[in-house]
């Protein structure tokens, strides 16, 4: 029998042994049915983003993929991105690393454990997002500041490497994406980076493990969502469960291979204030594989006050009040809202 679980250290061990017993009652998500239904009609459409072509040479190629990724921010908050120029080799061997992590034995992860505190170096456990009411989630998780510090584990052996390649990989094509959606708002091409310090900003590395679930449609990996910062990048082990909030329905994101899915944070709905959208999103479950996530982070220096871009403001009123980063990521971590809408609580009303 599954006894009450809010003290399970690791859904990966708890799940290992206890593959066919019914789910403790507090990893219960699903509350409402309806909730649950997707729309597959939709996926054909999520859009893709060329990253040779924003990068191009020929100016006339540039503004058509600005103008591209401006769509695909403002209508979908999201997209799969291809010739992004992270080697695929990299990409799988940082996978394999990131699973040997959670494989480690819980003795050796314990010196990572989650201290609670959010601006923590490390922090390794289950279930962090904040829950509703009580609710827990199907997921063990790492996060680590990849910068202004860097802090990945010194195990498994290589993972510090291979981690720091990637997440500098990853904040240079930031970095120029952010300069396309910066011409995409008819602002310099560096507005954005400059006057949110990107350059010396807070990059979080996260990689989320969600083990066979028995059953899987009672439960979820992670709950709704946006995330903070300005654009989340993420990569899988081949196993589908992201979902995306698409004009009031879940879509099933099934990335094409060797893309990287791409998603707009919380704080570029603020600078774009409200243009491009900060996407809802979940992880839901599956009975039979392990699936693993890669996500990183990029975003504003901590210090940095973050709102609407001061442009866009000659000629329209602010939807959002300027916050800095770093008391915005402490809202977001705290906020138990049931949408994870974060960006409520700094939105001006009426
Ligand atoms: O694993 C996924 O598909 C979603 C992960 C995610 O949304 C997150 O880590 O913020
Ligand atoms: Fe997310």
């Amino acid at each position: 029998m599954a006894s009450a679980s809010s003290n399970i250290s690791s859904i990966k061990a708890f799940a290992e042994s206890n593959r066919a017993s019914p789910i403790p009652s507090n990893y219960h998500s699903f509350t409402d049915i309806g909730d649950v239904a997707v729309a597959d009609e939709l996926a054909a459409s999520i859009p893709v983003i060329d990253f040779s072509l924003l990068t191009s040479d020929d100016s006339q190629i540039h503004a058509k993929a600005v103008h591209e990724l401006a769509e695909a921010c403002a209508e979908w908050g999201f997209f799969m991105l291809i010739n992004h120029g992270v080697p695929e080799s990299l990409m799988e061997e940082l996978m394999k690393k990131s699973q040997e992590f959670h494989d480690l034995p819980v003795e050796e992860k314990k010196e990572f454990c989650d201290n609670g505190d959010p601006f923590s170096p490390i922090r390794h456990g289950t279930s962090f997002h904040p829950p509703a009411e009580n609710v827990h989630y199907w997921r063990d998780f790492l996060k680590i500041l990849t910068s202004p510090q860097f802090n990945f584990p010194h195990k498994p052996h290589g993972y510090r490497e291979v981690g720091f390649e990637y997440s500098r990989k990853i904040n240079n094509v930031a970095r120029k994406l952010i300069q396309g959606i910066s011409e995409s708002l008819g602002l310099e091409s560096n507005s954005i980076i400059d006057f949110s310090g990107f350059d010396s900003g807070l990059q979080i590395f996260a990689v989320n493990l969600y083990p066979p679930c028995p059953q899987p449609h009672l439960a979820l990996g992670l709950p709704s969502h946006s995330d903070v910062g300005f654009l989340t990048f993420l990569i899988q082990n081949g196993i589908g469960g992201l979902q995306v909030k698409h004009e009031g329905k879940w879509v099933n994101v099934n990335p094409i291979s060797n893309s990287i899915v791409v998603n707009i944070g919380d704080q570029l709905e603020a600078v774009s204030n409200g243009k491009y959208s900060s996407v809802l999103h979940r992880a839901i479950l599956n009975n039979k594989d392990t699936r693993v996530s890669v996500v990183v982070v990029n975003g504003p220096a901590l210090e940095n006050e973050i709102g609407p871009a001061p442009k866009l403001l000659e000629k329209e009123r602010p939807l959002f009040k300027s916050i800095k980063y770093r008391d915005y990521f402490l809202v977001q971590q705290k906020s138990r809202l049931s949408e994870g809408r974060a960006l409520d609580q700094i939105r001006y009303s009426g």
